[in-house]
């Protein structure tokens, strides 16, 4: 190749990267800017003014130092300042003194705001990963979304601790010391400064570059592995009873162990990089104490210089160092910060967190309607085709039908969970599309298939969201799903913990905990998806009626397999591989000796040979 012609691709190259970078750092700050309040800007403030003066005193105190020495020795006061012994003493001590309390303040003013800003930030992510739509959740691994939120705060504490400790005062005691040679001292001492300064930076911006290379790796592998341990952790009971400890331990260490050949990989970046470092600094000395031993002997500076010298070079090397370690950890810090931006950029549910305006009729018995709704999850495999019915206000539907059919499909639809590809579905007559997410799931009680459950009280539970205030009706709710009995048995009643997701609570425990959380809400639409598959007949009829007069005036959708359930529904439609196949009444359909006949044969025949039998043969 043309070696111009290459030249030319490595500055367009090096242009191309700073603009990312620039264009990284942008978006960084955008995320945190929104967040900075005028107390962390305050204390941001008085920590800068902490590190300028932290850093003057520690370049200025070695001249303190070379002036005393010069007066000790004897030396002609070559200085303008003629102070006396023990002010000169004074003045070195109270530089050394004042730099650290300086920098005790700055720790402590710039700890407060980090925390702030921490807090503010992780409130931030945490919102916006609520935010996120359930395809985007469905799609990720839980441990590894939480890794990369993780790993984005440490980036972010990161490059704030690295800019205010590290580059600031870097800079400017490098800036003080130059000054001070150049005014003092003999020029080449300068030229030897500026030529270690420059070889640093030369070796410091390879440093930076790998270390930044081999940062992204580590951030890809940690999280990576903590999706592989949140993976095992809320799966533990399936490790358990396939005594799976070692085959997911396996699992979990291999991605460990890519983790860890990638900090080995980064550490040796570091390592050959402080090696380098090393051999400058050690250069650099040798040469700054030869020409001032030189000079020394030969009259022409005074010890005092010969140790202010020495001095500068033995701290010229600390900012420098910082400068560099600055950068390379900067570096790191971006690194971890860029997983995160890309999960900001993902979009939010339109409206969610945000208070809409709502649009259509606010209250009363809702109607659906869908009309020629087709929907697949992903290209090529369609899910529901061409779906068309009417759920009328205050009515009882029912959809039931073979597994997989699409039955909670079309409740996802309705929730807007997703969208479908063709077709409109309509709430009270007005396009659900047009209305707030947040807004429509107002008007609707879900009580979806599996219930997971949050690891707090039962009364948390059943009160989630709006827990405070309501303790009656959490209570009126309770008993409506049958709950009383359990929790008179509970030593700490409604204050119980249920668990992680639930699990200290059998299945049908939770599935009640679901449908007392849901008829707290008073919805316009109750859809109950399997709602009460866990449980028992008997507990199921009493529920069921409870329900039923809970849900007076509501419109209901009940998804069930076991059809005994759903025998007085007003209208039952028959979804099978995402098709209406039929509609009616319990009693037409059973005359009509269709599919829901063969599954209602299916069910009684096998309820007459047990009643633990009939359960779930829709599948
Ligand atoms: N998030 C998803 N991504 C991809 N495919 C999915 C997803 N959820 C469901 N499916 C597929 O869509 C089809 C319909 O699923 P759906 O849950 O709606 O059926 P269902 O009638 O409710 O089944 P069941 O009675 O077993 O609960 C199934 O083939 C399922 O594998």
């Amino acid at each position: 190749m043309h070696p111009v012609s290459s030249k030319r691709r490595g500055l367009t190259h090096l242009v191309e990267a700073h603009s990312k970078q620039k264009g990284f750092f942008n978006r960084a700050f955008a995320v945190i800017r929104p967040e900075l309040d005028r107390l962390d800007v305050a204390r941001f403030a008085a920590a800068f003014a902490c590190v300028v003066l932290g850093a003057a005193l520690t370049a200025l105190g070695p001249v303190a130092l070379k002036l005393l020495i010069d007066t000790l020795s004897g030396g002609a006061p070559t200085h303008m300042l003629a102070l006396d012994p023990l002010t000169l003493l004074a003045l070195y001590v109270g530089a050394q003194g004042a730099s650290r309390v300086a920098s005790e303040m700055r720790m402590f003013l710039f700890g407060a705001s980090e925390q702030s800003i921490t807090r503010k930030l992780s409130r931030k992510l945490f919102a916006h990963a609520m935010a996120l739509p359930l395809r985007f959740h469905l799609a990720r691994a839980t441990g590894a979304v939480a890794q990369t939120l993780e790993n984005g705060i440490q980036g972010y504490r990161l490059v704030m601790q690295h800019a205010v400790f590290t580059l600031l005062p870097g800079l400017i005691e490098i800036l003080i010391m130059s000054l001070v040679v150049a005014l003092v001292l003999d020029p080449v001492f300068l030229a030897v400064f500026a030529a270690c300064a420059v070889l640093y930076i030369f070796v410091f911006a390879d440093g930076a570059r790998k270390v930044l290379r081999a940062s992204r790796s580590v951030s890809a592998a940690r999280i990576d592995a903590n999706a592989q341990l949140a993976d095992g952790l809320l799966n533990f009971e399936a490790v358990k009873s396939f005594t799976g400890e070692a085959a997911v331990t396996r699992r979990y260490d291999d991605t460990l162990k890519i983790a860890q050949s990638r900090w080995r990989d980064f550490y040796r970046a570091r390592f050959v990089n402080g090696i380098a470092i090393a051999f400058i600094f050690s250069g650099g000395l040798a040469a700054t104490l030869w020409l001032g031993l030189a000079r020394v002997q030969s009259g022409a500076m005074s010890v005092g210089d010969f140790v202010l010298v020495n001095a500068y070079m033995l701290q010229i090397v600390r900012p420098l160092e910082l400068l560099g370690l600055g950068v390379r950890d900067i570096g790191q810090g971006a690194a971890f910060i860029e997983r995160m931006l890309d999960l900001l950029d993902e979009k939010p549910e339109s409206g969610a967190g945000a208070s809409v305006p709502a649009i259509g009729p606010q209250e009363g018995p809702a109607r659906i309607t869908f009309e020629h709704v087709t929907f697949s999850y992903h290209e090529g495999r369609r899910v529901l085709t061409d779906l068309s019915f009417e759920i009328a206000p205050g009515s009882m539907t029912a959809l039931v039908g073979s597994s997989g059919g699409g039955k909670s499909s079309v409740v996802r639809l309705i929730m807007r969970f997703y969208d479908p590809d063709a077709g409109r579905i309509l709430f009270d007559g007005v396009p659900i599309a047009e209305i707030p997410p947040t807004e429509l799931r107002k008007w609707i009680a879900l009580v979806p298939q599996d219930t997971s459950l949050f690891n707090d009280s039962l009364a948390y539970n059943i009160g989630f969201p709006e827990y405070d205030g309501v303790q009656d009706d959490i209570a009126r709710a309770a008993s409506l799903a049958n709950l009383d009995g359990l929790i008179d048995k509970l030593p700490d009643g409604f204050d119980t913990i249920v668990g992680e997701r639930g699990l200290k609570l059998s299945g049908g425990e939770k599935q009640r905990v679901a449908i007392a959380r849901a008829s707290l809400k008073q919805p316009r639409l109750f859809i109950a998806d399997e709602a009460t598959s866990s449980l028992d007949s008997r507990t199921e009829a009493e529920i069921v009626d409870n329900l039923a007069i809970a849900a007076r005036g509501v419109t209901t959708l009940v998804i069930a397999h076991r059809l005994s359930t759903i025998v007085k529904a007003d209208d039952i439609i028959v979804l099978d591989q995402g098709r209406i196949v039929e509609r009616g009444r319990h009693g037409d359909l059973l005359a009509r000796g269709g599919l829901y006949a063969s599954l209602w044969r299916a069910q009684t025949d096998d309820a007459a040979h047990g009643p633990d039998r009939a359960r779930g043969t829709g599948a």
